[in-house]
């Protein structure tokens, strides 16, 4: 008799559409890299429970990860896909992020029936979007817009939508583009216009600390080196500023010529059509400490701007 010795592994995933496309795209990859048999585990989270309130209201962060990490804690599955923008920075005791893949468009994206764009929306506008790093964003271009809360997964705010509840959405252009709606995009917001949350485009995979050496080191070879660490850049600004999802925070990171440039923002719910506090550090970065640094950096400059009141208010 033969043994077996096909790798068998269990991936976690949330159940919505874009969920399972990153959970099928996980398992595509490790079925043709490592011959490995691969099935997928879909379970609910809160943040998929939770529709009728703002999530910057109800616990922050983790709201999306939670029940798979239980899941992987009782061995019924090997690891998790995330949407890294929605990993907090500091993960449990017992879990570790053994890869960062590739970004897809980090961009937010402008969707509407009748619109082609921000600029061109009638004064007074309804626009719909789901983050306050948003709301604050869209406020400092226009002022005048009645920005609503818009909640639930992609095909439900794109319904909303043609529902006529609003008259443009803001949502992230890489869940669009995953899941084959890009056509449904008017105008991408370059980064500088709309600064990206931190993390947001790339998917993180995330397993158990013990006892899957050989799993994390197949995982380790899926890393984007450089999605890696300007997303941990990203993810030390929002920790160095502690990090919830009540803090409209913006952090994003762009590779030139070798050095990571990396940009934040943070703005003020409570002071309407202000101005951003904006900061810029860059720096060659060649190590995970060196991105966390920049990050600490940013967030630094982000603080002797006056982001300290900004918290102190939330
Ligand atoms: N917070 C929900 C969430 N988490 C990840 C994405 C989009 C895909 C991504 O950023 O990787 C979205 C939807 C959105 O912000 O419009």
């Amino acid at each position: 008799m033969t043994t077996d010795t096909t790798p068998r592994w269990v991936i976690a995933t949330r159940e919505s559409r874009l969920a399972l496309w990153q959970a099928h795209h996980v398992q595509a990859l490790l079925q043709q890299r490592f011959a490995a048999r691969v099935e997928l585990l879909g379970m609910t989270t809160r943040g998929d429970q939770i529709l009728d309130r703002s999530l910057s209201k109800v616990g922050g962060k983790g709201l999306f990860v939670k029940e798979l990490e239980t899941a992987l804690e009782e061995g019924r599955a090997d690891l998790a896909v995330h949407s890294l923008k929605d990993v907090p920075m500091d993960l449990p005791e017992g879990f570790v992020l053994a890869a960062v893949l590739e970004r897809e468009d980090p961009r937010d994206a402008f969707v509407s029936p009748r619109h082609a764009s921000l600029e061109a929306l009638p004064h007074g506008a309804i626009v719909g979007t789901s983050s306050l790093r948003r709301v604050v964003q869209l406020r400092a271009l226009r002022p005048d817009l009645r920005i609503e809360p818009l909640r639930g997964n992609l095909d439900t705010r794109l319904r909303k939508l043609d529902e006529g509840q609003y008259e443009a959405i803001v949502l992230a252009a890489a869940g669009l583009k995953r899941l084959g709606l890009a056509e449904r995009i008017r105008q991408v917001f370059e980064v500088d216009t709309m600064i990206p949350a931190a993390g947001q485009g790339a998917l993180g995979i995330e397993v158990r600390t013990t006892g899957q050496a050989a799993l994390r080191e197949q995982l380790a070879s899926l890393i984007d080196r450089d999605t890696w660490l300007a997303t941990l850049a990203e993810r030390a600004v929002s920790r160095a500023l502690g990090g919830s999802c009540s803090v409209p925070l913006a952090a994003h990171g762009v590779w030139q010529n070798g050095r990571l440039e990396l940009t934040a923002a943070i703005g003020d719910p409570a002071q309407a059509g202000q101005p951003l506090l904006r900061a810029r550090a860059g720096a060659a970065v060649d190590s995970p400490a060196q991105a966390e640094a920049l990050g600490v950096e940013a967030a630094g400059l982000l603080r002797e701007q006056g982001a300290e009141a900004i918290l102190q208010r939330l």
